[in-house]
Order: structure tokens, then sequence, then C-alpha cells
């Protein structure tokens, strides 16, 4: 069999594993609880976009949010990965958005429904270039930033995240094996707003990566 090049994880068909409310700040600026555990939800490998292609707003939505997370490649699957173990599985990051649209997630809170037609939607997952685990030493404090239409919107670092790196692999891995080629997203900092068709994301971890995203609608 021909290895696959990691680099080119999201062609990979994996699953997409994101965690939220992973920053006070964010869970407060929404309302919602500071979890004591990690909250968990999947987006299918549809919902990646590479750029050069644009983020569909979906027609059932009217409040498109942009929330800017670092994200966590797997390199090495496992199950009930131990905390002191875990960044041996981790091959590299990319930056991702996590695309939400926000009204139809609050519809589905209130109505107790789960989240997927909010987060799963095809381009919800826009993702940057691979970034090797060695281009940034310490995944657990770097600077995350996101601008609209060259309007800073978030800011924040990953050194505030509740939950670690190491123990969302180990809480994740007992519950779902982790594969090769599978992304984790580690939750958005606050400042998360809405976007409109035509405007134009910019979004980068500091002095690593910027990627950009334009918003239509079909
Ligand atoms: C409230 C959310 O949408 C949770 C989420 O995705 C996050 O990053 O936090
Ligand atoms: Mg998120």
């Amino acid at each position: 069999m021909t290895a696959r090049n990691l680099t080119r994880f999201w062609e990979w068909g994996r699953k997409i594993i994101c965690v939220g409310r992973n920053y006070a700040d964010h869970a407060k600026e929404l309302k919602n609880a500071i979890p004591t555990e990690p909250v968990l939800f999947l987006k299918p490998p549809s919902a990646y976009l590479k750029e050069g292609s644009p983020i569909i707003v979906p027609a059932y939505s009217s409040n498109l949010h942009h929330e800017v997370e670092l994200g966590v490649v797997i390199g090495k699957s496992g199950r009930g990965i131990p905390r002191e173990s875990a960044m041996d599985h981790v091959a590299g990051y990319v930056l991702c958005l996590d695309m939400t649209a926000r009204d139809i997630q609050e519809e589905c809170k209130s109505k107790g429904l789960p989240w997927t037609l909010a987060k799963a939607f095809n381009t919800s997952c826009p993702v940057s270039e691979f970034i090797p685990k060695d281009k940034i030493p310490d995944p657990g404090n770097v600077t995350l930033w996101l601008k609209v239409n060259d309007q800073m919107r978030q800011n924040g670092s990953t050194s505030q995240m509740i939950f670690s790196i190491p123990y969302l692999i180990n809480y994740i891995s007992d519950i779902i094996s982790l594969e090769e080629g599978d992304l984790i997203l580690t939750g958005t900092p606050k400042g998360v707003s809405g976007v409109q068709e035509h405007d134009e994301i910019t979004a980068g971890i500091e002095g690593i990566v910027t990627m950009s995203f334009t918003v239509d609608r079909l």
C-alpha cells in the first residue's frame, strides 16, 4: 500500500472531533457555564475547506459566526492514550475555523436537539496548511487571531485553554479511538461574531501561519 501524505490529511476522510467551551472568556460571552469536563461534538470530513474556495453560509441560517481554533492532527492511532504520552500521538497542527450557524445552534439548544445543522455543514471547517509538530514547540502558548475585513475580532492565547491538549487526547481517546489523520479542534477564545456574504476572514497563529477565506451564499 502506498504511504499516505499526512500533510494532506484532510483528504483521508477521517473524523473531526471538536471541543466546545474550552476558554472561559468565550463560555462567558455566550452565557454558557464553565465546563467541568470537555464538551465534544463532531464534524464530517465533508466540512473541510482549503484556501481558494469560499465558506458557504447555509441557506437556513442568518447568523453565521467565525470561531478561530488551534487544530491538532493525530499522527499515531490509539485508544485510552495516557496523558503522559499523548503528545507522541500528535503529528502537527493546523489553524482552523469552526464555522457555526449561531441562530440554529441556539434553536437546537433550546429544543434539546444536537448541534449538527449548526456545526457540521459543508465548508464549516476551513483549515490552513499543515504545520509540522516541531514548528510549534509549545502549543499551549501560542496566540490565535482573526480579522473580518481587516478588523480584529479575536485575539487570544492557547494558554487560556481550560483543558490542555494532553488532557483532551486522553479524554477523547477513552471514548472515541483516535486514528492517524483525525483532527481535534481545541475550542475558541472570545470575540466570535457574525459574518456576511462577501466578507473576508483572515486568521493566523502569530509568527507561524496565516490564511484567508471569503464568505459566499449559494
Ligand atoms: C458554543 C460553541 O459553539 C462551542 C464551541 O464550538 C467552542 O469553540 O467553544
Ligand atoms: Mg468551536
